[in-house]
């Protein structure tokens, strides 16, 4: 079996040197530009067109969870990669973990007022808050997948009251599911604190924008976890700057690195880091990858495959 693997940032010898421990029937190689030998598998993450058009593969993987920028590579370049050809992408994965921890301590920091504690002792202020309570602190999470259901587990744990939005309805044991575009304001109306784990597609992008922050309730917080175009970046400004949002923080942009001239990046209210919320961990990556291509190899049902039409 012939794989080939292509990541613009990876430390490419060691995915090779584990994905051929884990796989020792494969030959796995790092794909450069003109090679176009036989390939079973590709691996990849920003490929360039002519690494995988024309190739007779049986499966490709993306290298992490968001299969956006290869969908919209492939929607300038059909014939990079044909329907026929089964794209997978990492479920979990060790993200689940990195999302609970992002979510949990930020969820924790505003639950605990120390945004307003910071903000006091920059003025030398010292001076005991009212304590917010839970039942006033209500956790929204739009996209109810596999990364959604982490984060709402970990958030359940601590206490707080959740509830989702998705495609279809959810039976998870203590959340309020909410379900299309018809219960989506039923859905923000007793959110407290918007967490953003929606996939990129076209019917996602600009989802968070002024009219759906001002259906939150009031001295709201948003945390997106998932892409920065879904985030009116403009309208997001005017709630915070109206108040109806009481703080924000980002890991993702509409453009990354996040241009110099932002207002973001001054704003007092708002916190950001640079797209590392959950990052692909090669140990669970890899054994995910190589028990996979086992599963088909066998021509076992795998789990993991994106659906092209629906976009994720
Ligand atoms: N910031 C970061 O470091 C990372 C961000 N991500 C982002 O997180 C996203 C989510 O990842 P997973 O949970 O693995 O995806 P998933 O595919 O398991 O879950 C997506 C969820 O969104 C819902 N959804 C999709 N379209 C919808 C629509 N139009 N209306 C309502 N609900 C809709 C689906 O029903 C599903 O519940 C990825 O697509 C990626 O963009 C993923 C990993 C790291
Ligand atoms: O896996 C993804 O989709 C990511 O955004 C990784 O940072």
């Amino acid at each position: 079996m012939e794989i080939i693997f292509y990541h613009p940032t990876f430390d490419t010898p060691y995915w090779i040197a584990e994905l051929s421990k884990q796989l020792p029937g494969a030959n796995v190689r790092e794909w450069k530009r003109g090679d176009n030998q036989h390939a079973d598998y590709a691996l990849v993450w920003h490929p360039p067109v002519e690494m995988l058009q024309g190739r007779d593969l049986k499966a490709v993987f993306a290298l992490g969870a968001g299969v956006d920028s290869i969908l919209s590579k492939l929607k300038a370049n059909p014939e990079m990669l044909p329907e026929s050809i089964p794209l997978f992408r990492l479920e979990d994965t060790g993200m689940g973990l990195q999302m609970q921890e992002y979510a949990v301590s930020q969820v924790l920091h505003w639950f605990r007022r120390f945004d307003d504690y910071q903000a006091q002792q920059q003025k030398s202020e010292w001076q005991p808050l009212a304590d917010y309570q839970r039942e006033d602190f209500t956790i929204g999470i739009m996209g109810a997948g596999v990364l959604g259901s982490k984060v709402a587990e970990s958030l359940l744990a601590w206490g707080f009251p959740v509830r989702c939005w998705s495609r279809s309805h959810k039976a998870w044991p203590n959340v309020k599911s909410f379900a299309g575009a018809d219960e989506l304001g039923e859905f923000l109306r007793e959110t407290r604190v918007l967490i953003n784990l929606l996939p990129n597609t076209s019917e996602t992008v600009g989802i968070i924008n002024l009219n759906l922050l001002n259906q939150l309730q009031d001295h709201s917080y948003l945390l997106n976890l998932a892409r920065g175009v879904h985030v009116v970046e403009d309208e997001l400004l005017q709630a915070l700057n109206s108040h109806k949002l009481k703080g924000a923080m980002l890991d993702v942009f509409s453009r990354e690195p996040l241009p110099q001239e932002s207002p973001l990046w001054q704003h007092p209210r708002v916190v950001m880091t640079p797209h590392i919320a959950a990052v692909t961990r090669p140990q669970e990556a890899i054994a995910y990858i190589a028990r996979t291509i086992t599963g088909l190899e066998r021509g076992d049902h795998v789990s993991g495959q994106v659906d092209r039409q629906r976009g994720y």
